[in-house]
């Protein structure tokens, strides 16, 4: 018989890669992955070059998913996430949205019977600080000016109204692998934050190419669950204190007071039960970045907390807008 032939799209990613090293270590898959094609996606798939197949491309262009055949299963991945989404959200309504069109186009054509598994995110819920139990049957309100949500509500659109079968998983905030920036600034300290690893959320996925039945044409809040919740103002104060970036000690404006997103997922163990992706905590988390961190780094960090920290309010967009007494601007950012 042959093996399940699964096409794992953006396999380079933070999410995607942890994806990639589960079905090779599965053994009972073929692997295509697509992906674009750069120094850093080529050096990443140097090691599997001989276990998986490689098709390099644009996802926003039809041409170039035309070698994607006779696929049974697909996890979807590919997307240009924030802050690049927000900086350049043609840019991210092209490859997020249409580049999922022209995918399930494609599969369509040519593997109508496959599944389709969708990396959807959990901002297309919108502003939750009032109400942050989340449930997947809630209204889609992205919050002001999140135009990543609103090409992740357009892909979903796409895959519900395809002749594919399907399953959507909205991703919590995914932790680990990812640099600080400016966003960190976007959401509220007082935001209710559930983080899954990316390797547990891989995990969901290559369990879930198993279950199609049971996650057939349905929707689910993918996130670590109750051991993986905190509010944002504890998790920058563990997080500064395993860089060695001291106390949480920015002027008041630094943070937003809305218009972000972030919740705990009320329904979230739906998804535990089928697909029993949940290996790690937040402690796990915490202990995994506290590793990556040499002391020699951490030292360093000690002696510059200082000018890193300026450096970072530097990028606060709530903060300038209050500096400049940016009315508009103050409306978005503050009560
Ligand atoms: O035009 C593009 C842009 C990006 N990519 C690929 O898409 C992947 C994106 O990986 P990131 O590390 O940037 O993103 P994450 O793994 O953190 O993102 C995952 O979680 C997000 C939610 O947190 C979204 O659901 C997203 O679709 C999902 O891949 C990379 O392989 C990248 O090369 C493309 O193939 N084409």
């Amino acid at each position: 018989m042959n093996k399940t032939h699964v096409l794992l799209t953006g396999a380079s990613g933070t999410v995607g890669f942890e994806a990639l090293k589960q079905l090779l270590e599965k053994g009972i898959y073929q692997v295509t992955v697509f992906d674009k094609k750069s120094k850093a996606t080529i050096e990443k798939f140097a090691p599997f070059k001989d276990q998986i197949t490689i098709i390099y491309g644009d996802i926003s262009n039809p041409l170039n998913l035309e070698s994607i055949l006779n696929i049974d299963a697909v996890i979807h991945l590919a997307a240009i996430i924030p802050p690049l989404a927000d900086e350049m959200p043609e840019l991210a309504h092209k490859v997020n949205t249409v580049g999922t069109q022209n995918l399930i186009a494609q599969l369509e054509k040519e593997s109508p019977n496959a599944f389709f598994m969708y990396s959807s995110s959990i901002s297309v819920y919108g502003d939750r600080i009032e109400n942050p139990f989340i449930h997947v049957g809630d209204p889609l309100i992205p919050s002001e000016g999140d135009a990543y949500a609103e090409t992740k509500i357009a892909a979903e659109k796409a895959l519900l109204n395809s002749q594919l079968n399907w399953t959507i998983f909205r991703l919590a905030a995914i932790m680990g692998n990812h640099k600080m920036s400016k966003l960190m600034f976007h959401q509220p300290l007082n935001t209710a934050l559930e983080i899954a690893t990316p390797r547990d959320t891989a995990r969901a996925f290559v369990n879930g190419i198993e279950r199609e039945n049971t996650l057939s044409k349905q929707i689910f809040n993918l996130g670590g669950g109750e051991t993986c919740r905190i509010s944002y103002e504890h998790f920058l104060e563990r997080s500064f204190a395993i860089f060695g970036l001291g106390e949480l000690d920015f002027p008041k404006h630094a943070f937003a007071d809305k218009n972000f997103h972030c919740g705990y997922y009320a329904d979230g163990d739906a998804l535990e039960k089928i697909v029993n992706f949940r290996e790690d905590t937040l402690e796990d988390y915490f202990s995994m970045e506290a590793e990556k961190v040499s002391s020699l780094k951490k030292a360093a960090a000690c002696i510059f907390k200082k000018p890193i920290k300026w450096y970072l309010l530097k990028q606060s967009e709530p903060y300038d807008a209050y500096k400049a007494q940016d009315k508009k601007q103050m409306q978005h950012y503050f009560n």
